[in-house]
């Protein structure tokens, strides 16, 4: 199996865990590293062949691994892909569809284990990390069974240093090793991300990046071993 490899959760929702994985991809891919990026399952996803596609989680994954959006690419990134923008069970229930986290951990171990000796695997969640993904699981069940290390997203929105220490602690009490945490800028934020970025990084005890609106990864955060 490959090293390193690491998970990307959220504070929230709609927080930056897509750009901040693209931009992670990019730095990679830059620095001449292997990588795959995957989204496992995503919500609020439309069909390959809408105009939107594009902008969703699983195309913008593919244009940072500079991979064409096909049937194969697609479903090699996000096999599990439901229509609704809601918690992942309830965008299946829509479909008429049900998600098991063993299939969904499976997958992503088969991935882990075929990746070549230098690839580096990044998983990108879904929502926030306690967002549901089953009937029974929450985002944080699929990152313990995963078994990999995290990266955690916030925003720099007034809440994000609350929700982001929650989350910081939330993985503490459960045992999942922490790499960093990456302020993305949130828009009409009332600080800076770099004054947000420091009150969190005063409390969490792990490195702590920024990354401004349309900027690229953070170059001071060591994420991979
Ligand atoms: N640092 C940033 N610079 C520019 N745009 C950003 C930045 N962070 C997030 N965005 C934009 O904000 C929106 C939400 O971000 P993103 O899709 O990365 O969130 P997410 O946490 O992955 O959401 P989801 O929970 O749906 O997976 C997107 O349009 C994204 O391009
Ligand atoms: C549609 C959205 N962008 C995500 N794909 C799903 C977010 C689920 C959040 C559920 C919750 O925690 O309340
Ligand atoms: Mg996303």
């Amino acid at each position: 199996m490959s090293l390193p490899a690491l998970f990307v959760v959220g504070a929230g929702t709609e927080i930056g865990k897509t750009y901040t994985t693209a931009a992670l991809v990019r730095r990679l891919r830059e620095q001449g590293r292997r990588v795959r990026a995957l989204k496992p399952l995503a919500s609020g996803v439309p069909p390959l062949d809408h105009p939107d596609f594009a902008e969703s989680d699983t195309g913008r994954l593919l244009a940072a691994q500079g991979l064409a959006v096909t049937p194969e690419t697609v479903a090699a990134c996000s096999p599990w892909r439901f229509a609704a923008p809601l918690a992942p069970d309830l965008a299946a229930a829509r479909e008429g569809r049900s998600l098991s986290l063993t299939e969904l951990v499976d997958w992503c171990r088969a991935r882990l284990a075929e990746a070549d000796a230098g690839e580096t695997v990044v998983i990108e969640g879904v929502g926030g990390l306690m967002s549901p993904i089953t009937e029974a699981a929450t985002g944080l069940d699929w990152l313990k069974s995963q078994k990999i290390p995290a990266l955690l997203v916030s925003g720099s929105y007034l809440g994000a240093i609350s929700h982001a220490l929650t989350a910081v602690e939330t993985l503490r009490a459960h045992d999942v090793p922490l790499t960093g945490i990456v302020v993305s800028e949130s828009p009409e934020a009332p600080t800076s991300v770099e004054t947000v970025a420091g009150q969190i990084a005063r409390h969490a005890g792990v490195p702590v990046g920024c990354l401004t609106r349309g900027g690229a990864f953070p170059a001071d955060l060591p994420v991979l071993g």
